[in-house]
């Protein structure tokens, strides 16, 4: 069997220079994803998710560039491919799926051009319209040769979505990359739309790297999980295992800020404070002034170490095997009623 991971990502730094200085939006980021895992990439808004995507995809924005680390799909190393070949190889061993699917559909052509296109620029068969109809209904969609008609805005979001992933997925790709694929939608879709998801990866074997800002989401999907705060990962582990019992607070109080599905009138408990400013970041560790077990340890920038089998974590108090009590300031519920 071939456990090598279909992607690998080394020391990640991907850095902005803007006009307040330089931002290292992804600072040292390590990871791998193993055939047909799921991983989940998590973390508030800012803390590098979507940077570190888009380094794996070379689709870094101006001003951005990657300034340190190698990525590594299927065993290639991504970095040094020429334009042409990177563009090759990413539609065809990895498919994307963004958060807004009007952004990734172009208005103007049918459902079915659209898929042709991402077919042909990878593979010459003459089965083309099949294999279209086929991606359709493999997403659900009822009379796939009529939707492959039609254009996108005569579908519901939902749809266009479906679209999305048949197209993510039509070159049958090792890996499928997924950016808050369901924010866009209404909740009573986004359930569907993930479950989709991963019944077609688990059918093909697809290994997924999923961005999401949601608790909830991760639980329903990943195998492994990867927490993200300020550019760094600072915690790593199997989905179950970071569920009882993380080893970073963020994480927990990330953990204890998910709504109670029994209880929808309840105010969910947020994480007291903000994210830092990435222009200037705190130093020692970057939670610290979040963080309610700080002490003068944390003066000092810790590493992302193992703390359990398969699980890491950067913080010095439980790489020293203290465990993180329970205590209710580590959320805060802003409601007074
Ligand atoms: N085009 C850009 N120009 C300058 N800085 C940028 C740019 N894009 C991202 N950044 C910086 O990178 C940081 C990380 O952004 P990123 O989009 O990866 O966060 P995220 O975790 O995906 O958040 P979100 O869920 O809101 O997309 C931002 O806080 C910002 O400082």
């Amino acid at each position: 069997m071939n456990n090598r991971p279909v992607l690998r990502v080394e020391n990640l730094t991907t850095r902005f220079h803007t006009g307040q200085g330089a931002v290292t939006a992804v600072d040292g980021v390590s990871f791998e994803v193993a055939p047909g895992e799921t991983l989940g990439l998590v973390g508030e808004s800012g803390s590098g998710k979507s940077v570190t995507a888009m380094s794996v995809l070379g689709l870094v924005p101006k001003p951005g560039r990657i300034v340190r680390g190698a990525i590594e799909l299927n065993g290639s190393d991504m970095l040094t491919l020429r334009n042409e070949e990177l563009r090759r190889r990413r539609g065809k061993e990895c498919g994307m799926v963004f958060q807004n699917p009007m952004t990734a559909l172009n208005p103007s052509f049918s459902v079915g051009w659209q898929m042709r296109e991402a077919i042909t620029a990878h593979d010459k068969r003459s089965d083309v319209d099949t294999r279209i109809h086929r991606a359709l209904a493999d997403v659900g969609m009822p009379d796939p040769q009529r939707q492959a008609a039609s254009f996108p805005h005569q579908m519901s979001g939902g749809m266009r979505q479906r679209v999305v992933i048949a197209m993510g997925m039509i070159n049958d790709p090792q890996l499928l990359i997924a950016d808050e694929p369901t924010t866009a939608l209404d909740v009573t879709i986004q359930a569907q739309v993930l479950s989709l998801m991963k019944t077609l990866t688990r059918e093909h074997g697809t290994a997924l790297l999923l961005i999401t800002h949601n608790m909830g989401v991760v639980a329903n999907m990943c195998d492994r999980v990867a927490v993200m705060y300020a550019g760094e990962i600072v915690e790593e582990a199997p989905v179950d295992e970071l569920f009882a019992s993380s080893r970073h607070p963020y994480t927990r109080g990330l953990l204890r800020s998910i709504p109670n599905p029994d209880r929808p009138r309840q105010k969910t408990p947020t994480l007291p404070g903000s994210p830092p400013n990435m222009a200037q970041l705190p130093t020692g560790c970057r939670f610290r002034p979040r963080c309610v077990f700080a002490d003068s340890r944390c003066d000092a920038h810790p590493d992302l170490l193992a703390v359990a089998d398969r699980h890491k974590a950067r913080c010095w108090k439980t790489q020293n095997g203290e465990l993180l009590t329970e205590t209710k300031s580590l959320t805060e519920t802003t409601d007074a009623n």
